[in-house]
């Protein structure tokens, strides 16, 4: 069926987590015949096991809906899924500038979060038709009035004419697919031109290669064209071309204004990155789409097999991953006391996390994680600036001029009456106030730039639980600043177990050593021997512990001698000892190597 441009709309729909975006969505899709009552049972647009586990959406998808409207005609309403967390600001925006509107959807009880306020502003950015939706309506606490206001001061939006919905109930359902064609305007693009279509998403799939979700800007994309990313540079052909319905539907092609998704026997996720521009390889754009760039990462960790045997299969693993990931950064790297093992690059936290446990999961990996860091700049005597991403690299004091680090401008809403204690923990992390703004009577909006290894630094945590989860956060990198920075060693049994080390402000610097060897003594257990843990910056030692020696003889408990009792035992032992690392003559387990993000800040 062919599809008038005008009468299309490309929307996305941006929401604080758990505000009801899949709720809704599904709603959507229920109403417009998507999908029937009886699919409902699983939300469809998570589709990602992981996902629904941690209810959070990573991966955004497309979905065509085709609505019946008031005015008698047949729209074709094109949902783009956008991730709500704060890892995935890129694709976010490259969603966004993929549609023409958007429904803003906040909670009737909660109100504007720190990460609706991101999403929208970038939506304003690219000139989007905003539709404010206040969800959850036949909650008893909903105050729409109040959100309606909080919309308005806040973002400056009118709310006048928000949409009043519950995706519970599916009231309001109807209205929001009637504003959808009402008010944001139906795609613009010369079918004639040349082919530019913007790589929104993409995923791979082990058949198929690498599927790519783009929308088309200018002119046609269709089956067996020959096909250019403009911006890598590799050529291929379109096997095929389709559009989600939600299921995947083949078409011949796609035209100005369209999105769907396109296979081209693409093997590697590098070759098809976000953001990029598709073009016709035969009859090239003049130039790519605005706005491309390419991902960095802000967070790296070493990830080290258990068993050293399973070194190949954690290269193989991360090779894998990296297929459909191209944000996946990573690359061998020794450590004395772990051996072999790779650096990882990740876009944040959560992206990090997601990696370990697809690896331990999927690839049944048993892995050392060290603790997170962050590159640091060092501009050293002989006039260079090099960039370390691991701690244990750093160059010794004396050959230092300045160290700097990432900062990001943070932006923090919370419940007027946790102010004192947002600002509190904002200080203890080095935070620079920036500005506070009322929200409404009762909740405000804080900024401060901060350290981005400070955030790292079980920030998000102590945030949740110093304001009793009221708070949400929202964060953007703001560049490398100079700071008085110091490596700090950690010595067990007299030997630098290089993967401990970590970088630390001078100022904290004896504080977070002392807590360290505290926590590391009480996490390391006895072996047959005394064991000194010490911290040290340069030769210095700052703070030591010791690890009592103990003699380990578990089959001492069984009275007498059975010995299926004996067998159960020694299996226990076994299980409890696969987290352990043997570093030189010292069992060290998996929870030190995490340790420096744990030591609380709360022992001041
Ligand atoms: N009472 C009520 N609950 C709702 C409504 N809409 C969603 N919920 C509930 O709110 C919770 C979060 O909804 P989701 O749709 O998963 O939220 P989300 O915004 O998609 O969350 P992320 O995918 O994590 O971004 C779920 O428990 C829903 O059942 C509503 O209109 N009324």
């Amino acid at each position: 069926m062919d599809i008038r441009q005008d009468h299309i709309r490309n929307f996305c729909i941006i929401a604080h987590i758990d505000h009801g975006k899949s709720t809704l969505a599904d709603r959507l899709l229920e109403y417009t015949g998507a999908l029937t009552q009886r699919e409902m049972s699983e939300q469809v647009l998570d589709n990602m096991e992981l996902e629904r586990e941690r209810g959070i959406t990573i991966k955004l998808r497309a979905v065509r809906l085709n609505y019946l409207a008031r005015d008698g005609q047949e729209y074709a309403l094109n949902l783009i899924d956008t991730p709500g967390h704060v890892d995935f600001t890129y694709e976010v925006s490259r969603s966004l500038a993929s549609c023409e509107g958007a429904l803003l959807v906040v909670d009737a009880a909660q109100g504007i979060e720190a990460q609706t306020l991101a999403n929208v502003y970038l939506a304003i950015d690219h000139d989007l038709e905003i539709i404010p939706v206040i969800n959850k309506i036949d909650l008893p606490s909903a105050d729409p009035e109040r959100v309606r206001n909080e919309i308005e001061e806040v973002i400056g939006l009118s709310a006048q004419d928000a949409v009043l919905t519950s995706a519970k109930t599916g009231e309001g359902i109807e209205e929001i697919l009637e504003a959808i064609v009402q008010r944001i305007p139906p795609p613009q693009g010369d079918e004639t031109s040349p082919l530019q279509a913007l790589i929104f998403d993409s995923h791979y799939d082990s058949y198929k290669g690498v599927i790519a979700y783009f929308r088309v800007m200018e002119g046609r994309l269709a089956k067996g064209m020959p096909i250019k990313m403009m911006a890598i540079g590799k050529e291929f052909e379109v096997n095929e071309v389709g559009v989600f319905k939600p299921a995947p539907t083949l078409v011949d092609e796609l035209r100005a204004g369209e999105v769907g998704f396109l296979a081209a026997s693409i093997k590697n996720a590098r070759d098809c990155r976000v953001g990029d521009t598709i073009t016709n390889a035969n009859r090239s754009a003049a130039a790519p789409l605005p706005g491309y760039r390419q991902v960095k990462p802000m967070v790296y960790c070493g990830l080290y097999p258990v068993e050293s045997n399973e070194y190949g299969a954690l290269r193989d693993a991360l090779d894998k991953l990296k297929l459909n990931d191209a944000s996946l950064v990573y690359e061998a790297e020794t450590s004395e006391a772990l051996g072999f093992g790779f650096r990882c690059g990740f876009l944040g936290l959560l992206h990090m996390e997601i990696i370990q446990e697809r690896l331990e999961r999927e690839y049944g990996l048993s892995l050392i994680t060290t603790a997170p860091s962050v590159r640091y700049r060092v501009n050293t005597t002989a006039g260079e600036t090099q960039e370390i991403d691991n701690p244990s690299l750093m160059p010794p004091s004396g050959s230092i001029v300045s160290v700097e680090e990432p900062f990001v401008a943070a932006t923090i809403m919370v419940p007027q009456e946790f102010v004192g204690a947002v600002m509190e923990l904002s200080q203890e992390r080095r935070g620079v106030y920036k500005d506070m703004v009322y929200l409404s009577q009762s909740r405000v909006m804080i900024k401060y730039d901060l350290p981005l290894s400070e955030i790292i630094f079980d920030f998000f945590d102590q945030l949740k639980s110093r304001t009793k989860g009221y708070a949400s956060l929202d964060y953007e990198w703001d560049g490398f600043r100079q700071s008085k920075l110091v490596k700090m060693d950690i010595l067990v049994n007299e030997e630098p177990l290089d993967a401990l080390s970590f970088i630390v402000h001078q100022d904290k610097s004896y504080q977070r050593g002392r807590a360290l060897v505290e926590k590391l003594r009480s996490l390391i257990p006895r072996q047959l021997f005394e064991v000194p843990i010490q911290a040290a910056i340069g030769s210095k030692v700052i703070a030591r512990e010791t690890v009592r020696a103990r003699r380990k003889d578990v089959l001492a408990k069984c009275y007498g001698g059975d010995i299926t009792r004996k067998r159960k035992l020694l299996e226990k032992q076994k299980e409890g000892k696969k987290r352990m690392k043997q570093v030189g003559s010292v069992e060290i387990p998996q929870e030190a190597f995490m340790a420096v993000l744990k030591i609380g800040e709360d022992k001041r």
